[in-house]
């Protein structure tokens, strides 16, 4: 039986996205060991989003933003044999920035054009979401690992503002009531999306794409 979550967890994801080139870090340790991603960490309990957002930038790359702006919230759900558990990732993106990149112990920063973003080594979510983040729009995305982290279902929803935290229940997407931690009970309560990942967008003439996963 699946126990309630006894929290969850905040952590942030930032983006410095230039006109033809993003910068990626390869994790060099701990949580997605081996895969490209923006910087990003926990946030600290005397930290926003915001402030953790900026802090794990500066130590993970050493970069400070100049034009900052939140990009989205995606609530990962990690589901083990005995225990479910979540992450609520915050994400932000710059153009420009001061300070020079410098590789930390977490991540070794590398630049990529657009085209060769590698996806393949990268969370298998990125890629459900990215085009929302290419097209400069804001998104809120729910995705669901199986206790191997291979990605099992998940929804991603365009939305023009974002809120403080991620929406209750989803129904009231997206100008829901922040939850709590506590209240995180059941975040995805539509018909289970088994093996699908569902991108839903707000774009007049963009239709809902639905991806079965392989
Ligand atoms: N499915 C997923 N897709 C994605 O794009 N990023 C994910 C992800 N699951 C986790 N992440 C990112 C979010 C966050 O930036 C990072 C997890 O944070 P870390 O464990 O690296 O935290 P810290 O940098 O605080 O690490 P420690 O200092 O080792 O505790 O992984």
């Amino acid at each position: 039986m699946l126990k309630r979550p006894d929290s969850v967890q905040l952590a942030t994801l930032f983006w410095i996205l230039e006109p033809n080139r993003v910068l990626l870090g390869m994790k060099k340790r701990g949580f997605g060991v081996g895969k490209y991603n923006g910087f990003g960490g926990k946030v600290q309990a005397d930290e926003t989003p915001l402030q953790g957002a900026l802090r794990e930038l500066q130590e993970e790359c050493g970069l400070i933003p100049i034009d900052t702006r939140p990009r989205g919230i995606l609530l990962f759900e990690f589901v083990e044999p005995d225990k479910r558990w979540y992450l609520e990732v915050h994400l932000y993106s710059a153009t420009k920035f001061t300070g020079n990149v410098t590789e930390s112990e977490e991540m070794r920063p590398e630049w990529f054009a657009y085209p060769d973003v590698p996806h393949g080594k990268m969370w298998e979510d990125d890629k459900y979401w990215w085009p929302i983040l290419m097209r400069d729009s804001n998104f809120l995305g729910h995705f669901v690992f199986d206790n191997s982290q291979l990605l099992s279902r998940g929804l991603v929803r365009e939305c023009p503002s974002i809120p403080a935290r991620f929406p209750r229940p989803r129904s009231t997407w997206p100008q829901g009531i922040p939850p709590t931690d506590a209240d995180v009970d059941h975040p995805f309560p539509d018909p289970p999306l088994e093996r699908v990942v569902r991108c839903e967008s707000i774009t007049p003439g963009v239709p809902t794409e639905t991806h079965p996963i392989p």
